[in-house]
C-alpha cells in the first residue's frame, strides 16, 4: 500500500509535498520520492527508507516548481531493496512524463511483452508501476497532434490504459509543459482524493492517498476520485474531469478501513475512525452471543491500529480498557516492512506490556487483523509471561486466508496463519485460549453503515472473491511459484542494512 501525493499550487511545492509525504508515511516506509515540474523541467529525488531519512536540505532546495508529484513505497511487485524501484518513474517520450502508483497491476506480464513487441518500449526493472507508465506514455504519444496535447487527448489516454490494463491503481502523472494528471482504476480499490485550498482568488489543487494530508496542509477536502476518473489540471491551474471507463462501480479495498489508512481520513465518504468504532461494536456483539459464558477481567488493545476498534469493544461489553503494551514511538509498522525475520524481531522492539495490567487476569487482546500471525504469537506470549490466567485474541477483522493481489504484499496462502486452519487450530498456533474473528459480513456492515451508498467491497483476503474478475487459482499459483524463485519481495531483506546505505543509495536527476 503506497502513498501517493499530486498538487499544482502558486507558490512553491517543495515543502508541501516533503510535509504530505510524511502524512502518508504510514503507507510505505522503503522508498520516497518526489518530482517537481518547473517550466519544462521536472526535478527529481528519491531513495530508499523514510521520508525524513531521504531529504535532506540541499534535495529539497533542487525541488523546485509549483507542480509536482510524491510517493512513499510499501513494495509489492519487484524488490523492496531496489532503489531502482523506487517511485516516481520518469520516461521521457512524449514531452517527459513521472509517475506514481498506489495498488498492483494483476496483467503485468502479458503488458511488459505487448510493451516489447507492440509499443517498442524498455522496461527496466520488476516494477508494475514502470510498465504502467509506459503504457501511459504510449497512449499519450499516438494522441499528440503537432506537439500539444487537449484533456481529449489525455481522457482519450487514460480511456485506452483502463482497457489495457488490470488490477488495482490510484495514480498521479505529470505531463512536462502540460500538467498533472491523476486517475483511479474502474472499481475505486485504492482511495484517491482531491482537495483545493484558494490563493489570492486561484484555486491550487492537491491530490492524496487519504484526506489527513489535505487537511493537515490547509486544503480542503473536495471529493473522492472517482472511479474510472480522470483529473486533468493543467499547470495554469484549469481543471478538467471525466469517467474515462464503461464499466465502472465503487468498490473500494477493505483493509483500507481494517489496517491501512489512518483513522482521521474520510475514505470514500467513509470516517476511517467511525468504522474502527463500529468493528468494535459488531465484534463485541458477536462476543456476547458466542462466548456468553466466558469471564473478561479487561479489554488490552494492540496498538496501534486496534485502538478504536479495542476501546468501543470494551465500552459495549462493559468491560475495563487497558493499555497494557506500551509502543515504541520510533519503530515504524511491522506488518510492512519487508522479510518475516525483521517483522518478528520489530513485535518485541516495538511492544512492551505492563505487567500490572496482565497478572492474574483473564484477558480480552484486540487487534485489527491477524495476517502472518508475527504479532499475536509475540503478543500472547508476553501476556502469559506477564502472568495473564487466561488470554483470549479478537480480531476487527475476519480471518485472512487468501492472497491479496491489489497493492498488499501477502500474495502466497501459506504465509496466512489462517489458511487451511480453524478457529480452535489458530487459537493453538497462536497460544491463545480462544480466538474470535469478525464476521465478513459484520464488517463490511461496520463500514457501509457509514456511508449506505457503498454495496461493494474488494474483500478478496476475506473470501477469495477477486473484484476484477481475472484472478483464478492458476493465477495464485503463478504467483506462489514466483516467490518461491525469490522474485518480489526477498523473505530476510532486512531494511536495517539499507539505511546504513542510505545517502549512498539516493538518486538524484534534473530531468529536462
Ligand atoms: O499477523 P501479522 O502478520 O503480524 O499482521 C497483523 C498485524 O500487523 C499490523 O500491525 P503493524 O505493526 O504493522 O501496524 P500498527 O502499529 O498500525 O498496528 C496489524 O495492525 C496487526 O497488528
Ligand atoms: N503497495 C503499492 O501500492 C505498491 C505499488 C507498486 N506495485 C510497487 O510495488 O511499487
Ligand atoms: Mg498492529
Amino acid at each position: 500500500m503506497c502513498g501517493i501525493l499530486g498538487v499544482v499550487g502558486r507558490t512553491p511545492v517543495n515543502q508541501l509535498l516533503y510535509d504530505g509525504l510524511q502524512l502518508l508515511q504510514h503507507r510505505g516506509q522503503d522508498a520516497a520520492g518526489i518530482v517537481t515540474a518547473n517550466g519544462k523541467t521536472f526535478h527529481m529525488h528519491k531513495g530508499s527508507g523514510l521520508v525524513r531519512d531521504v531529504f535532506r536540505t540541499r534535495n529539497m532546495r533542487s525541488l523546485q516548481g509549483n507542480a509536482g508529484i510524491g510517493h512513499v513505497r510499501y513494495p509489492t511487485a519487484g524488490s523492496a531493496s531496489s532503489l531502482a524501484e523506487a517511485q516516481p518513474f520518469y520516461v521521457n517520450s512524449p514531452f517527459g512524463i513521472v509517475l506514481a502508483h498506489n495498488g498492483n497491476l494483476t496483467n503485468t506480464d502479458e503488458l511488459k511483452s505487448d510493451m516489447y513487441r507492440t509499443d517498442l518500449r524498455h522496461i527496466n526493472t520488476n516494477s508494475d508501476s514502470e510498465v504502467l507508465l509506459n503504457v501511459f506514455a504510449h497512449e499519450i504519444a499516438v494522441r499528440v497532434e503537432n506537439a500539444s496535447l487537449t484533456p481529449d487527448a489525455v481522457f482519450g489516454a487514460v480511456e485506452a490504459v483502463h482497457r489495457r490494463v488490470k488490477g488495482a491503481y490510484a495514480v498521479v502523472a505529470m505531463i512536462a509543459g502540460f500538467g498533472l494528471v491523476v486517475f483511479r482504476d474502474p472499481n475505486g480499490i485504492r482511495p484517491l482524493v482531491m482537495g483545493s485550498n484558494v490563493v489570492d482568488g486561484h484555486t491550487e489543487y492537491m491530490f492524496a492517498s487519504e484526506s489527513v494530508a489535505l487537511d493537515c496542509s490547509g486544503f480542503k477536502l473536495l471529493r473522492d476520485v472517482a472511479p474510472g476518473e480522470c483529473v486533468y489540471v493543467t499547470f495554469d491551474g484549469d481543471m478538467h474531469s471525466k469517467v474515462c471507463a464503461e464499466n465502472t462501480k465503487l468498490a473500494p479495498c477493505l483493509f483500507e478501513y481494517v489496517y491501512f489508512a489512518r483513522p482521521d481520513s474520510v475514505i470514500d465518504g467513509v470516517s476511517v475512525y467511525q468504522s474502527r468504532l463500529n468493528m468494535g461494536e459488531m465484534l463485541a456483539e458477536k462476543i456476547r452471543r458466542q462466548f456468553p459464558d466466558v469471564t473478561i477481567d479487561v479489554v488490552i488493545p494492540i496498538p496501534d491500529s486496534s485502538r478504536q476498534s479495542a476501546l468501543q469493544l470494551a465500552n459495549a461489553l462493559g468491560l475495563p480498557y487497558r493499555e497494557g503494551f506500551i509502543k515504541n514511538r520510533y519503530i515504524g509498522r511491522t506488518f510492512i516492512m519487508p522479510g518475516q525475520a525483521v517483522r518478528k524481531k520489530s513485535v518485541r522492539q516495538k511492544l512492551n506490556p505492563v505487567a500490572l495490567e496482565f497478572a492474574g487476569r483473564n484477558v480480552l487482546l484486540v487487534d485489527d487483523s491477524i495476517v502472518r500471525g508475527t504479532t499475536s504469537k509475540e503478543i500472547v506470549q508476553m501476556a502469559r509471561d506477564s502472568g495473564a490466567k487466561k488470554v483470549f485474541f479478537a480480531s476487527a477483522a475476519p480471518a485472512v486466508r487468501f492472497p491479496n493481489v491489489y497493492g498488499i504484499d501477502m500474495p502466497t496462502r501459506a504465509e496466512l496463519l489462517a489458511t487451511g486452519r480453524d478457529d480452535a487450530q489458530i487459537a493453538a498456533e497462536i497460544g491463545a485460549d480462544a480466538v474470535i474473528y469478525q464476521e465478513l459480513d459484520a464488517l463490511e456492515q461496520a463500514v457501509q453503515s457509514v456511508n449506505r451508498e457503498l454495496d461493494v467491497f474488494e474483500a478478496s483476503c476475506f473470501s477469495g472473491c477477486y473484484i476484477t474478475g481475472d484472478i483464478d487459482a492458476a493465477y495464485l499459483d503463478a504467483i506462489e511459484a514466483a516467490r518461491g524463485k525469490g522474485k518480489a519481495q526477498p523473505e530476510g531483506d532486512d531494511p536495517s542494512s539499507k539505511l546504513v546505505d542510505l545517502n549512498l543509495n539516493v538518486a538524484e536527476q534534473n530531468l529536462m
